[in-house]
């Protein structure tokens, strides 16, 4: 790869062709994570909520049992065109595509040394989720989809509340444009190895992801307690529950674990949508008895940030949740 384009990821590959590749082309500590199978997600069209009650009530409860059964599932005609999206894509691209010294000087990378992360907010945060500071680069596109990708991620949410508790008013009041967050991933080839990860495993810490991968592909997710590969749809866009939604659905729906495998040879882009809550909400299960104990968003997330320190890991809602 360029290395003008690339400087920290070079440095980061030179570690792991000493290290983790060796351990990964070894075929033993790491070969767990790499799928053989690859299955279709639960496929739902969105458009059939506002058909007849018949197929309305259908559609909601695909939508419910893939949140309980898998954790993922895909939308398709959910009113948010193919064209936005790729609009949205080909300004992504452009942007990431600039030199990383253009891309360093003129500050849009406002990252930690050592770091690549490059993460865009939509809107300043009262609060800073992710330890970094948010800062904003002005994508055409970025207001138009996050506007349809809000609203969607309400409606799913509402949906996914509504088959547990009836009339539920917690994420309409809670789940705010400016408490979501939206991230651009690029994923670099990874020139000495295919088993290398694009990112690790984890589960999400949000109410709901909604993601847009590219035609490379490379997402997996555990399924009946395996490694999974995720098979492309372009027109569909991914929804996953996180954390919150496990904890507020009292189990019910299951935040899963997920990984994306780097390709050796072609770069690979993804859009995601993290739907959240405001910092300070209250997230306490919808019924008595309740598996976790009550906790704010705020709190969630610095035990998330601490565990990742600790164990290189997002321990998730297992350990002092319940
Ligand atoms: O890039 C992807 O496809 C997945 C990203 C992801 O899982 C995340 O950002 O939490
Ligand atoms: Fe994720």
């Amino acid at each position: 790869m360029d290395e003008i384009v690339e400087p920290p990821f070079k440095e980061f590959c030179k570690h792991l062709s000493g290290n983790c590749v060796d351990e990964v082309e070894s075929g033993t500590a790491f070969q767990k994570f790499f799928a053989v199978d690859e299955l279709d997600l639960p496929l739902v069209g969105l458009n059939l909520v506002n058909l007849g009650p018949l197929e309305s009530e259908e559609c909601k409860r695909q939508i419910c049992d893939a949140a309980s059964n898998w954790g993922f599932l895909q939308l398709v005609n959910q009113g948010i065109s193919l064209d936005i999206v790729s609009r949205l894509r080909s300004e992504q691209v452009k942007l990431f595509r600039q030199p990383f010294n253009k891309k360093a000087n003129e500050k849009l990378l406002n990252l930690p040394s050592g770091s690549y992360r490059w993460e865009h907010k939509l809107q300043a945060l009262s609060c800073n989720f992710h330890g970094l500071k948010p800062f904003t680069y002005p994508l055409s596109t970025i207001d138009e989809f996050a506007v349809k990708v809000f609203e969607m991620g309400q409606q799913i949410a509402q949906i996914l509340a509504e088959n547990l508790s009836g009339k539920s008013t917690f994420c309409s009041e809670n789940c705010l444009p400016s408490s979501c967050f939206l991230r651009m991933n690029r994923y670099p080839p990874c020139l000495v190895s295919s088993n290398v990860f694009g990112i690790v495993p984890h589960i999400d810490s949000d109410f709901l992801t909604i993601l847009h991968q590219d035609e490379v592909g490379r997402l997996q997710i555990i399924k009946d307690g395996k490694w999974i590969g995720v098979k492309l749809n372009p027109e569909a866009l991914i929804i996953n529950i996180g954390n919150l939604f496990q904890a507020w659905s009292n189990g019910i729906y299951n935040s899963v674990e997920h990984l994306v495998l780097n390709h050796q040879k072609v770069e690979r882009f993804s859009i995601a949508y993290f739907f959240c809550s405001l910092a300070d909400a209250v997230i306490q299960s919808y019924r008595e008895p309740s598996i976790y104990r009550s906790f704010s968003f705020r709190e969630y997330q610095k035990q998330v940030q601490e565990d990742a320190k600790s164990t290189g890991n997002k321990v998730g809602l297992s350990r002092s949740y319940r």
